[in-house]
Protein backbone atom coordinates (compact mmCIF):
# COMPACT_ATOMS: atom_id res chain seq x y z
CA UNK A 1 0.00 0.00 0.00
CA UNK A 2 1.38 3.40 -0.93
CA UNK A 3 1.13 6.19 1.58
CA UNK A 4 1.45 9.73 0.34
CA UNK A 5 1.32 12.86 2.44
CA UNK A 6 -1.65 15.01 1.45
CA UNK A 7 -0.37 18.00 -0.49
CA UNK A 8 -2.88 20.68 0.47
CA UNK A 9 -0.88 23.40 -1.29
CA UNK A 10 -1.39 21.85 -4.72
CA UNK A 11 -3.56 24.03 -6.96
CA UNK A 12 -4.59 24.75 -10.52
CA UNK A 13 -3.41 27.65 -12.65
CA UNK A 14 -4.78 28.44 -16.11
CA UNK A 15 -3.02 31.30 -17.85
CA UNK A 16 -3.99 33.08 -21.10
CA UNK A 17 -5.56 29.89 -22.44
CA UNK A 18 -6.81 29.67 -26.01
CA UNK A 19 -8.64 26.53 -27.15
CA UNK A 20 -10.19 25.83 -30.51
CA UNK A 21 -11.92 22.84 -32.07
CA UNK A 22 -12.84 22.35 -35.71
CA UNK A 23 -11.44 25.77 -36.59
CA UNK A 24 -13.63 27.57 -34.04
CA UNK A 25 -12.19 29.37 -31.03
CA UNK A 26 -14.02 28.15 -27.92
CA UNK A 27 -11.89 29.64 -25.18
CA UNK A 28 -10.16 32.95 -25.71
CA UNK A 29 -7.58 34.24 -23.28
CA UNK A 30 -8.93 32.46 -20.21
CA UNK A 31 -7.07 32.98 -16.95
CA UNK A 32 -8.16 31.60 -13.59
CA UNK A 33 -6.80 29.72 -10.65
CA UNK A 34 -8.16 27.36 -8.03
CA UNK A 35 -6.91 26.96 -4.53
CA UNK A 36 -7.30 23.92 -2.28
CA UNK A 37 -10.92 23.51 -1.26
CA UNK A 38 -12.36 25.55 -4.14
CA UNK A 39 -14.86 24.45 -6.76
CA UNK A 40 -15.65 25.87 -10.18
CA UNK A 41 -18.79 25.01 -12.14
CA UNK A 42 -18.74 25.37 -15.93
CA UNK A 43 -22.10 26.26 -17.44
CA UNK A 44 -23.30 27.38 -20.85
CA UNK A 45 -25.16 26.13 -23.90
CA UNK A 46 -24.33 22.92 -25.80
CA UNK A 47 -21.15 23.10 -27.82
CA UNK A 48 -19.57 26.05 -26.05
CA UNK A 49 -16.47 24.17 -24.91
CA UNK A 50 -17.10 22.88 -21.37
CA UNK A 51 -15.91 19.36 -22.18
CA UNK A 52 -13.05 20.72 -24.25
CA UNK A 53 -11.85 22.85 -21.34
CA UNK A 54 -12.05 19.91 -18.91
CA UNK A 55 -10.15 17.72 -21.38
CA UNK A 56 -7.50 20.39 -21.87
CA UNK A 57 -6.96 20.63 -18.11
CA UNK A 58 -6.73 16.82 -18.03
CA UNK A 59 -4.04 16.99 -20.72
CA UNK A 60 -6.22 15.30 -23.35
CA UNK A 61 -6.60 18.33 -25.65
CA UNK A 62 -3.68 20.49 -26.70
CA UNK A 63 -4.25 24.22 -26.20
CA UNK A 64 -3.54 26.64 -29.06
CA UNK A 65 -1.81 28.91 -26.58
CA UNK A 66 -1.44 29.54 -22.88
CA UNK A 67 -0.47 27.32 -20.00
CA UNK A 68 -2.12 24.98 -17.54
CA UNK A 69 -0.52 23.90 -14.30
CA UNK A 70 -2.58 21.25 -12.59
CA UNK A 71 -2.29 19.27 -9.39
CA UNK A 72 -2.59 15.48 -9.74
CA UNK A 73 -6.10 14.93 -11.02
CA UNK A 74 -8.85 12.43 -11.71
CA UNK A 75 -11.04 12.92 -14.78
CA UNK A 76 -14.55 11.55 -15.13
CA UNK A 77 -15.91 12.16 -18.62
CA UNK A 78 -19.41 11.70 -20.04
CA UNK A 79 -18.87 7.95 -20.23
CA UNK A 80 -18.37 5.83 -17.16
CA UNK A 81 -15.54 3.70 -18.66
CA UNK A 82 -16.88 0.48 -17.15
CA UNK A 83 -16.45 -2.99 -18.66
CA UNK A 84 -19.86 -4.58 -19.22
CA UNK A 85 -18.79 -8.12 -18.25
CA UNK A 86 -17.07 -7.12 -15.01
CA UNK A 87 -18.95 -7.21 -11.76
CA UNK A 88 -19.23 -4.07 -9.66
CA UNK A 89 -16.82 -5.62 -7.16
CA UNK A 90 -14.30 -6.47 -9.87
CA UNK A 91 -14.45 -2.94 -11.25
CA UNK A 92 -13.82 -1.55 -7.80
CA UNK A 93 -11.24 -3.99 -6.55
CA UNK A 94 -9.07 -3.58 -9.65
CA UNK A 95 -8.97 0.18 -9.15
CA UNK A 96 -8.55 -0.19 -5.40
CA UNK A 97 -5.54 -2.45 -5.84
CA UNK A 98 -4.09 -0.05 -8.39
CA UNK A 99 -4.30 2.79 -5.89
CA UNK A 100 -3.49 0.76 -2.77
CA UNK A 101 -6.91 1.62 -1.42
CA UNK A 102 -8.20 -1.61 0.16
CA UNK A 103 -10.93 -3.42 -1.78
CA UNK A 104 -13.16 -0.43 -2.51
CA UNK A 105 -16.16 -1.70 -0.53
CA UNK A 106 -16.30 1.42 1.64
CA UNK A 107 -16.55 3.67 -1.41
CA UNK A 108 -19.33 1.46 -2.80
CA UNK A 109 -21.24 1.80 0.44
CA UNK A 110 -20.87 5.59 0.37
CA UNK A 111 -22.55 5.63 -3.05
CA UNK A 112 -25.31 3.22 -1.98
CA UNK A 113 -24.10 0.33 -4.15
CA UNK A 114 -23.35 -2.34 -1.52
CA UNK A 115 -26.26 -4.52 -2.62
CA UNK A 116 -25.03 -4.63 -6.21
CA UNK A 117 -21.48 -5.95 -5.80
CA UNK A 118 -22.11 -9.16 -7.80
CA UNK A 119 -24.08 -7.52 -10.61
CA UNK A 120 -22.21 -6.94 -13.85
CA UNK A 121 -21.60 -3.37 -14.94
CA UNK A 122 -23.54 -4.06 -18.14
CA UNK A 123 -26.65 -4.79 -16.06
CA UNK A 124 -26.55 -1.54 -14.12
CA UNK A 125 -28.89 1.35 -14.76
CA UNK A 126 -27.44 4.64 -16.01
CA UNK A 127 -27.57 6.18 -12.56
CA UNK A 128 -26.01 3.10 -10.94
CA UNK A 129 -23.18 3.21 -13.49
CA UNK A 130 -22.58 6.86 -12.68
CA UNK A 131 -22.54 6.13 -8.96
CA UNK A 132 -20.01 3.35 -9.56
CA UNK A 133 -17.79 5.54 -11.73
CA UNK A 134 -17.85 8.24 -9.05
CA UNK A 135 -17.09 5.70 -6.31
CA UNK A 136 -14.18 4.38 -8.33
CA UNK A 137 -12.82 7.86 -8.91
CA UNK A 138 -12.63 8.49 -5.18
CA UNK A 139 -10.14 5.63 -4.79
CA UNK A 140 -7.23 7.63 -6.21
CA UNK A 141 -5.54 9.02 -3.10
CA UNK A 142 -3.18 11.20 -5.14
CA UNK A 143 -5.85 13.18 -6.97
CA UNK A 144 -6.16 16.71 -5.66
CA UNK A 145 -8.38 17.90 -8.50
CA UNK A 146 -11.52 16.22 -9.76
CA UNK A 147 -12.68 17.06 -13.26
CA UNK A 148 -16.31 16.00 -13.64
CA UNK A 149 -18.23 16.17 -16.90
CA UNK A 150 -21.97 16.19 -16.26
CA UNK A 151 -21.47 14.19 -13.06
CA UNK A 152 -25.12 14.29 -12.03
CA UNK A 153 -26.86 13.80 -15.39
CA UNK A 154 -28.37 10.35 -14.67
CA UNK A 155 -28.48 10.64 -10.88
CA UNK A 156 -31.68 10.71 -8.86
CA UNK A 157 -32.17 13.08 -5.91
CA UNK A 158 -30.41 10.71 -3.52
CA UNK A 159 -27.51 10.24 -5.94
CA UNK A 160 -27.16 14.00 -6.33
CA UNK A 161 -27.07 14.40 -2.55
CA UNK A 162 -24.42 11.68 -2.27
CA UNK A 163 -22.36 13.37 -4.96
CA UNK A 164 -22.69 16.72 -3.18
CA UNK A 165 -21.51 15.12 0.07
CA UNK A 166 -18.60 13.42 -1.71
CA UNK A 167 -17.53 16.74 -3.20
CA UNK A 168 -17.93 18.58 0.11
CA UNK A 169 -15.75 16.00 1.90
CA UNK A 170 -13.12 16.15 -0.84
CA UNK A 171 -13.03 19.94 -0.69
CA UNK A 172 -12.83 19.88 3.10
CA UNK A 173 -9.67 17.78 2.73
CA UNK A 174 -8.15 20.37 0.39
CA UNK A 175 -9.38 18.87 -2.88
CA UNK A 176 -10.46 21.03 -5.82
CA UNK A 177 -13.32 20.31 -8.21
CA UNK A 178 -14.30 21.54 -11.66
CA UNK A 179 -17.62 20.31 -12.98
CA UNK A 180 -19.37 20.94 -16.29
CA UNK A 181 -23.12 20.80 -15.93
CA UNK A 182 -26.51 21.82 -17.26
CA UNK A 183 -28.13 20.88 -13.96
CA UNK A 184 -28.14 22.68 -10.64
CA UNK A 185 -25.71 20.57 -8.64
CA UNK A 186 -26.75 22.14 -5.35
CA UNK A 187 -23.15 22.55 -4.19
CA UNK A 188 -22.40 25.36 -1.79
CA UNK A 189 -19.77 28.03 -2.17
CA UNK A 190 -18.88 27.47 -5.83
CA UNK A 191 -17.59 29.83 -8.49
CA UNK A 192 -19.21 29.72 -11.91
CA UNK A 193 -17.71 30.19 -15.35
CA UNK A 194 -20.31 30.66 -18.05
CA UNK A 195 -18.87 29.41 -21.30
CA UNK A 196 -19.77 31.03 -24.60
CA UNK A 197 -20.71 34.31 -22.98
CA UNK A 198 -17.68 35.61 -21.20
CA UNK A 199 -14.49 33.64 -21.00
CA UNK A 200 -12.95 36.01 -18.50
CA UNK A 201 -12.05 34.22 -15.30
CA UNK A 202 -10.91 35.43 -11.94
N1 LIG B 1 -12.55 16.39 -32.06
C1 LIG B 1 -13.25 17.44 -32.47
N2 LIG B 1 -13.11 17.94 -33.71
C2 LIG B 1 -13.81 19.02 -34.13
N3 LIG B 1 -14.68 19.67 -33.36
C3 LIG B 1 -14.85 19.22 -32.11
C4 LIG B 1 -14.16 18.09 -31.59
N4 LIG B 1 -14.55 17.89 -30.31
C5 LIG B 1 -15.44 18.84 -30.05
N5 LIG B 1 -15.64 19.64 -31.12
C6 LIG B 1 -16.54 20.79 -31.21
O1 LIG B 1 -16.15 21.69 -30.20
C7 LIG B 1 -17.30 22.37 -29.70
C8 LIG B 1 -17.31 22.27 -28.18
O2 LIG B 1 -17.60 20.93 -27.80
P1 LIG B 1 -17.70 20.56 -26.26
O3 LIG B 1 -18.01 19.11 -26.21
O4 LIG B 1 -16.49 21.05 -25.58
O5 LIG B 1 -18.94 21.43 -25.80
P2 LIG B 1 -19.77 21.40 -24.44
O6 LIG B 1 -19.92 22.81 -23.98
O7 LIG B 1 -19.16 20.46 -23.49
O8 LIG B 1 -21.16 20.86 -24.96
P3 LIG B 1 -22.37 20.06 -24.25
O9 LIG B 1 -23.08 21.04 -23.36
O10 LIG B 1 -23.21 19.66 -25.42
O11 LIG B 1 -21.79 18.89 -23.52
C9 LIG B 1 -18.51 21.75 -30.37
O12 LIG B 1 -18.93 22.60 -31.41
C10 LIG B 1 -17.98 20.45 -30.92
O13 LIG B 1 -18.67 20.07 -32.10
Amino acid sequence: MSVTALDTTASLGVQSLILSRGGRVLVRDLTFSLKPGEALVLTGPNGTGKTTLLRAIAGLVRPDAGSITAAPLAYLGHGDALKSAETVMQAMSFAARLHGAGDGRAALEVMGLSALVFRTCGQLSAGQKRRLALARMTLDPHARLWLLDEPAAPLDAEGKALLAALVADFRASGGMVIAATHADLGWSDVRTLEMGVSEAGT
